[in-house]
């Protein structure tokens, strides 16, 4: 406890680290004076005392040791060791922070970041600090060519340089960091306004809806948090094409979430000649691989670029809205308009792939999807390959645990585990799952399912 008998263990004695006295005569009021001359504690002030002290002092000492010993064998390339030095380094601010520290950065900091950012982004900031090879940049000269007021781009910027995000130079003005470089590019920057105008107000609402439903989990994707938040008949996917440009914004985010993780059709992951192009049919018009809820056709694009010399027919399927939003596509595609809970036009393909679509989905829903896609599929020759998250038991990855609280929000469906998966695709929708292809901690495995 503290020897100046404050009510935190700041050294200052005060509650919020500035000595204006007022707390000490706080608690000089609560806390008594005892026969043996010690101080005691009211529970208040034992509270504010874990409020102010590091979250994990004992840690830090192993957690910086680890640090090092991992960063021995760090480089740019080595990306094991990149990721294992993430895990510590996030250890080691967590066990440094203070859980005052921790809330404000939650409550104060990251929102308004994540507001910079999008601000940023919905004005070309981040573009405009590219100019003339990226050189520091005043706010004046940013604000002109952004079309901004000076002094919201200086409040803006301020916090996103105090933030890390950007580089201060000189006072009001700033250079770019590769993360704001990054900003500029759509399938990174995209997700931003996309996010904030279209998908979080149902996340800073659950609680409410939470509490509306009796604190049961919500399980109706057309009655559920998505239209509670956003007083709207219309799913998550209307929505954005209801409001412009949250549509085409979505899709590069689509293109964007899955850059640089491990890929399915690579070879250390299925293998692809083996188990998908060896015995598919060569016929004009057999179809290989058939993208359901393809978005703008990145993941078909990429296996066109990657397997794109084996004989059948790549098609991908979506909304007619979402396939008039694709820029350019490899002419090897085609595009086909296709909704998911009609009959599947395209019969006896070698594989139909589905790549994050049943985690928007109850169980119910994905039943119907399914069921069409089961219709299609030719006994003893096609596949369906569902390319999802398959959480761990433990140990679960913060990516596929933050987009399961946001599929709950959006849409009252889940990120699934193994036994989920087994759940759905075995016992409710009649399919056999012979394998399930991961490479490390879950996030993107590939099921490989025939018809029983
Ligand atoms: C989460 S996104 C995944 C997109 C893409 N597979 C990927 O992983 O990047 C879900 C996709 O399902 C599409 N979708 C939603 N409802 C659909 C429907 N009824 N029929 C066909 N596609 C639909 C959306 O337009 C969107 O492209």
């Amino acid at each position: 406890m503290p020897s100046n008998g404050t009510a935190n263990g700041a050294s200052n004695g005060t509650t919020n680290g500035h000595s204006n006295g007022t707390a000490k005569s706080t608690s000089r009021k609560t806390s008594k004076d005892t026969p043996n001359g010690k101080v005691q504690y009211s529970p208040a002030e034992r509270a504010a005392e874990v409020a102010v002290s590091p979250n994990n002092a004992e840690r830090v000492p192993s957690t910086i040791a680890a640090i090092q010993s991992i960063g021995d064998t760090f480089n740019a390339a080595n990306n094991d060791a990149r990721m294992k030095l993430l895990v510590e380094a996030r250890r080691l601010v967590q066990s440094l922070e203070t859980p005052r520290e921790t809330m404000i950065k939650h409550n104060w900091a990251q929102p308004a970041a994540h507001a910079a950012i999008t601000l940023g982004v919905d004005t070309g900031l981040f573009k405009a600090m590219l100019a003339n090879d990226a050189s520091p940049k005043t706010v004046a000269k940013l604000s002109e060519n952004v079309n901004v007021d000076a002094s919201l781009l200086a409040r803006t910027m301020r916090h996103l340089a105090a933030m890390g995000y950007i580089r201060e130079t000189a006072a009001d003005e700033y250079e770019p960091t590769n993360f704001s470089k990054s900003l500029a590019i759509p399938i990174i920057g995209d997700g931003y306004p996309c996010l904030a105008g279209g998908a979080n107000s149902s996340l800073l609402k659950l609680n409410t809806y939470a509490a509306k439903i009796g604190y049961r989990e919500p399980t109706s994707s057309a009655h559920g948090p998505y239209q509670h938040a956003y007083d709207t008949h219309l799913n998550f996917f209307a929505y954005l094409q209801d409001n412009p440009p949250l549509g085409p914004q979505f899709n590069h985010h689509m293109a964007g979430y899955r850059q640089g993780r491990p890929s399915w059709m690579d070879e250390n992951f299925f293998p692809v000649k083996e188990r998908l192009i060896k015995g598919a049919k060569a016929e004009d018009d057999a179809a290989l691989l058939v993208d359901i809820g393809g978005s703008i056709g990145h993941d078909i694009a990429e296996f066109a670029r990657k397997h794109g010399n084996s004989a059948g027919r790549l098609v991908l399927q979506d909304l007619p809205a979402v396939l008039g939003q694709i820029d350019t596509l490899d002419e090897r595609i085609e595009r086909m308009s296709y909704d998911f809970f009609t009959k599947q036009p395209l019969a006896g393909a070698r594989a139909y792939y589905m790549h994050s679509v049943l985690h928007d989905w109850p169980d119910d829903v994905c039943e119907r999807i399914l069921e069409n896609v089961k219709d299609a599929m030719e006994p003893g020759y096609s596949k369906l390959l569902i390319n999802e998250n398959v959480i761990p038991d433990v140990q679960a990855h913060w990516e596929a645990t933050g987009l399961d609280l946001m599929m709950l929000a959006l849409f009252a469906s889940r990120e699934r585990t193994a036994a989920q998966w087994k759940h759905l695709l075995e016992d409710r929708a009649g399919l056999r799952i012979v394998k399930i292809w991961e490479v490390g901690n879950g996030v993107e495995s590939l099921i490989e399912c025939e018809l029983p």
